[in-house]
């Protein structure tokens, strides 16, 4: 398996060279050149397996020698054992054919923790392998940053900055990142929103002479391996809930595009997947994009679920790359009008091949507030703003009563107390190993929204620098 880039002017990579490269030369995103596919007697087999046990077969197609079974395997096991939860990420059924997968039970409460605790282990496994260091640049709008953090802390070769927009990020999520003493942990509040914090990262990572020079390595998902990673419990899911006999949808509460995009490569590998539903909050850029045709971006409104408070959806040019049937030049084109224009226009027929697999809608505030009181009520499940957002659009848009929808529970409430509170009355109490969260010390860096002042701060402090110096 080789990884080629979505702008098609950087060298094809091996897995590990994808793992450590993140973004690719070009400013484009790794894809697999091909994708690897499981028969339905394959995926039958999935049935009555551990999660890490699943996961092992999802990604082995995937990786390349540096991860041969023996490697993967015990990865996985011991990746998933930090999670509090015997089945990793169980699914909840909350009204008649709806259920939500949580993804929360990880160290930081949120469905980052499934693909980060993996990504960390895999990323020292090579650096040790190759005696190398890296330095992580990230950006968050909340939870990639804590899920980051946690995966790298005190690891001796990485060093990991992560950037988030000072302000926009509930007290919960900064404290997981800031209160963190490890000296190799660096978050940084810019100020900023969360696209202007992705867009250094870009510009960091296309500033060539910087990112050699301080060996830089990506954990948002511009890095493959993270979706690789989220395409697991799309297969836990389906199989639990009768595939590969029987169809299932997912709705996804969606920012980035990452985790959505797991989904359509879970259905491009052979899983019966019938719709893609795309949950947006107000920030609905994309489900403006599916209805008109055009994604155009407008200011970012603030809102109960920050962390999809997100106008440029990364991944969102993968699933161009492969709705462009792979034409790198036409998808420069889109890009550079978006960054030219604020829009672009996908060509129809690229437009239909999103809509053939992909619905779009969005909930604003209060339908997001009003559907967390009211699933609390019917049945007692307390939702986070994000999966409110999703359930929210769940309830509302078309969809085939018979087949299963499966609602992705992104975080867990108690990250968002403010807005839980405010929804339903109730203030959920963070799990024991954070609770004196709010005691513990707070480290605040804070830049201007500056490139220059960025990597100014990152040179001064990432021990890469010092071996290059
Ligand atoms: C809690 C939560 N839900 C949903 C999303 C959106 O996911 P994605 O960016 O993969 O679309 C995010 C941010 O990524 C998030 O942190
Ligand atoms: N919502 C995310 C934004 C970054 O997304 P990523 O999946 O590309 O890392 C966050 O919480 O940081």
């Amino acid at each position: 398996m080789r990884y080629i880039s979505t702008r098609g002017e950087a060298p094809a990579l091996a897995f590990s060279d994808a793992l450590l490269a993140g973004l690719a030369r070009d400013g484009g995103l790794y894809v697999p050149d091909v994708f690897p596919s499981l028969t339905a007697t394959e995926i039958g087999h999935l049935a009555g397996h551990s999660y890490a046990e699943v996961a092992a077969r999802v990604i082995a197609p995937f990786v390349d020698e540096a991860f041969p079974g023996a490697v993967l395997k015990p990865m996985l096991e011991d990746a998933y054992a930090s999670f509090r939860h015997p089945a990793t990420t169980p699914l909840v059924q909350i009204a008649p054919n709806r259920f939500v997968m949580e993804l929360f039970h990880g160290p930081t409460l949120a469905f980052k923790d499934v693909a980060m605790q993996l990504l960390g282990r895999m990323m020292d496994h090579v650096l040790i392998a190759r005696d190398q260091r890296a330095t992580i640049v990230g950006a968050t709008s909340g939870d990639t940053g804590s899920a980051a953090i946690e995966a790298f802390r005190g690891r001796e070769r990485t060093d990991v900055f992560i950037l988030y927009p000072a302000g926009r990020v509930s007290e919960v999520q900064r404290r997981q990142m800031t209160t963190v003493p490890d000296a190799n942990v660096h978050a940084i509040a810019v100020e900023g929103t969360f696209d202007d914090c992705q867009a250094h990262v870009k510009a960091m990572f296309n500033h060539h002479a910087f990112r050699d020079r301080l060996q830089l390595a990506g954990v948002n998902s511009i890095n493959w391996a993270r979706i690789m990673a989220q395409v697991v419990y799309y297969f836990v899911a389906g199989v639990a809930l009768g595939a590969p006999h029987r169809p299932v949808s997912f709705v996804v509460p969606t920012g980035n595009f990452g985790d959505v995009l797991a989904g359509y490569v879970a259905k491009r590998m052979g899983l019966p997947v019938s719709r893609l539903t795309i949950a947006t909050n107000v920030n609905d850029i994309l489900a403006r994009a599916l209805a008109t045709g055009r994604y155009e971006m407008t200011g970012v409104v603030p809102s109960s679920s920050p962390s999809m408070d997100i106008q440029i959806s990364s991944n969102f040019e993968r699933l161009l790359f492969e709705v462009l049937e792979r034409d790198a030049g036409a998808l420069r084109g889109l890009m550079a009008s978006l960054s030219q224009s604020g829009a672009f226009s996908p060509p129809t027929q690229a437009l239909e091949a999103i809509r053939a697999d992909f619905d779009a809608a969005r909930a604003d505030e209060s339908q997001t507030m009003d559907t967390i009181a009211q699933v609390r009520r019917a049945c007692g499940y307390l939702l986070d703003p994000h999966t409110a957002v999703a359930v929210s659009v769940a309830e509302r848009i078309e969809h085939d009563p018979r087949v299963p929808q499966v609602v992705l529970a992104t975080a867990h409430p108690a990250k968002f107390p403010d807005a839980v509170e405010r929804a339903c009355g109730e203030r959920p109490p963070l799990p024991a190993h954070l609770a004196d969260l709010m005691e513990r010390e707070e480290r605040l860096p804070t830049l201007p929204n500056d490139i220059a002042a960025i990597e100014a701060y990152i040179t001064r402090h990432a021990r890469a620098a010092e071996t290059a110096a």
